[in-house]
């Protein structure tokens, strides 16, 4: 934990290399947005695989997580197929996004620069897995997928 603007929060020195570097919008934002490298036009139901034109070096034990931005979720229909998209810690390419446009009738278009997607840092676990006979019971044992109803 280190002071960063007048409070106490969670800051990782991340290296870059980058023309447009990831932008918090506020001091205390989780994601930073992330800007296209390339311009590319949408059309309906089709996506993209995006340039940022990043590259970055994780710490170890760190992950990032490339995110929606709502905004153009909301608006546009614009999502991130494979959201969560996982940045992680040994990889030195270059970040793409790959966008989703879900409007069945507006084409979107992306300008080189503009604000596509965020990305968030977060600490990881790895695991080691131990194979077991039987699973330790829960209260919530097998129930998933809807098992506890939807209205409450
Ligand atoms: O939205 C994303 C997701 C991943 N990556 C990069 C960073 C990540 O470290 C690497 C591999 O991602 P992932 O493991 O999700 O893809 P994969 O299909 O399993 O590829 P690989 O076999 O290279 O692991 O691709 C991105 O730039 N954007
Ligand atoms: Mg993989």
């Amino acid at each position: 934990m280190i002071r960063y603007s007048g409070r106490v929060t969670d800051v990782v020195e991340i290296q870059i290399r980058a023309e447009r570097a990831p932008r918090y919008a506020h001091a205390d934002d989780a994601g930073a947005d992330l800007m296209a490298a390339e311009a590319v036009t949408l059309a309906p139901g089709e996506r993209a695989l995006v340039g940022t034109g990043v590259a970055i070096a994780l710490p170890e034990g760190y992950a990032g997580f490339v995110v929606p931005r709502s905004g153009l979720a909301a608006k546009h229909g614009i999502t991130v197929v494979n959201s969560p998209g996982t940045i992680d810690a040994g990889y030195r390419g270059e970040i793409k996004v790959t966008l989703l446009n879900t409007d069945r009738e507006a084409e979107f278009v992306v300008e080189a620069g503009d604000r596509i997607a965020q990305l968030i840092i977060m600490p990881v676990s790895r695991a080691v897995f131990v194979p077991v006979a039987e699973l330790p019971e829960s209260v919530r044992g097998t129930g998933g997928f809807g098992s506890t109803g939807v209205r409450s």
